[in-house]
Parts: structure tokens; sequence; C-alpha cells
């Protein structure tokens, strides 16, 4: 996936979050999205993901050099935050059935090796309502890595992870994460360390 923002602004009634912001998202290359608390960067993911449209500039979208319309870009990327619901009715199995009605997953991935992976097999009849914030946040994470999209979005990836977690999180972008696109959202190093390209929002409000 190819993402080319050109001269990007976004606003809310009067405030500019992001000014003057150009940048190519390249395929395969990993992307980290640093700045402090408010300074705009779920508002550019949300972008990334053409959930948000700019208020000024240009985000395009490209797929294997075919152009995509900003309604299509949502079938080929994964999008992991803290903001974006699960579905706490559901148990863990029905959670990655349902996942899955919607989304491909990697080869082998089948129900079992999802559980293995998220490493708490027992509670595959536990209601999501129920997991501990730990658990949802890997549970956000497993389901947004091994979807078969060649973009991959993740805002605060490591949030309500422990040192376990956090390990755990690495492995899985090391095991998942390769030949994607992959846009990290954080100001945690050890969430972005292998990122080769760094985009600091403060720059990026004149
Ligand atoms: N829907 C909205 N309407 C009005 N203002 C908004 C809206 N969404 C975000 N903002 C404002 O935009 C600014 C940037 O918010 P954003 O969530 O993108 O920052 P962030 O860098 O991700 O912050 P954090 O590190 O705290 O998660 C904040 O001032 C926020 O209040």
């Amino acid at each position: 996936m190819k993402i080319e923002l050109d001269s990007v602004g976004k606003r809310y009634k009067t405030e500019w979050i992001i000014r003057g912001l150009s940048l190519e998202v390249a395929p395969g290359q990993r992307y980290a999205i640093t700045g402090p608390n408010g300074s705009g960067k779920s508002t550019l993911m949300k972008m990334l993901s053409g959930f948000l449209s700019p208020s000024k500039g240009q985000v395009s979208f490209s797929l294997d050099g075919r152009q995509l319309g900003v309604h299509e870009v949502y079938r080929h990327l994964s999008f992991a935050a803290p903001y974006i619901e699960l579905i706490e009715e559901l148990t863990l199995t029905e959670a990655i059935r349902f996942h899955r009605q919607f989304k491909a997953t990697k080869p082998g991935m089948d129900d079992e090796a999802i559980y293995q992976l998220l490493g708490f097999r027992k509670a595959r009849s536990k209601q999501v309502r129920n997991f501990s914030s730990g658990m949802k946040q890997r549970l956000r994470l497993a389901l947004a890595l091994v979807t078969e999209s060649p973009l991959l979005l993740l805002d605060e990836p490591t949030t309500n992870l422990d040192e376990e977690g956090i390990g755990w999180y690495r492995g899985l972008i090391a095991r998942f994460g390769t030949g994607r696109t992959l846009v990290i959202a954080s100001n945690a190093a050890v969430d972005f360390d292998f990122c080769e390209h760094k985009v600091y929002i403060p720059d990026y409000k004149q």
C-alpha cells in the first residue's frame, strides 16, 4: 500500500492540529508517528486509514499501482487502537470468528493458532467484557497482525501491556510485520525503534 499526503492540514473548528504535511508512505516501509499528548498522532492515523478526510490538501491511496478510492481503503488495512472498541458481548471464540467473516487471516492462523498466539487458550469461552485491559489489547493486536492486509496501523500498541506483553508485541511484529506497510503512533521507543522513518507531529503545526 502506498499513501501520498500532499500539503495536508487538519482543523477541528478553528484549531489547526496539523498543517503542511507532505509525506509518502511507501509500500513495505515502517513509520513512527511521535509527538506529545494531544499533538495529533491519532488524527493523522485516522487520515491514513481514510476514516478522516483532511481539511486541506490531499491524501491518496494506491495498491500495486492501482489508485484506491477512499471508501475501498478499509478493505486493505488493519487498525489496532485503544479507541477501536471490541464487541464486549462476544466470547473469544466468537470474536475471532466474527473478525474472520470480514477479513482473511494469514495462512495457518486458524482459531487454535490464534489462541496459542494470544497465550490465553483457557479464555476461549470467556466474554471479551470480562477480559483484563491487557488481554483486550493483546486481542486487538493479534487480530490486526494476523490479518492478511498490506497496511497495518497501530496506535499506542503497548497500552496496558506489561513487560512480558511488550516482548510479545515485538515478537508479533517480527513474525507478522514484515513485507507490509506499518505505521505506529506512540511516544514509547520500545513500540517503534525498528521503524526506518519518523514523523514528529509538532514539525507540522505552522
Ligand atoms: N473530533 C474532535 N473534535 C474536536 N477536537 C478534536 C477531535 N478529535 C481530536 N481533537 C483534538 O485534536 C487534538 C489532537 O488529538 P489527537 O487525539 O489526534 O492527539 P494525540 O497526539 O493522538 O494524543 P494522545 O497522545 O493524548 O493520544 C487534541 O487537541 C484533541 O482535543
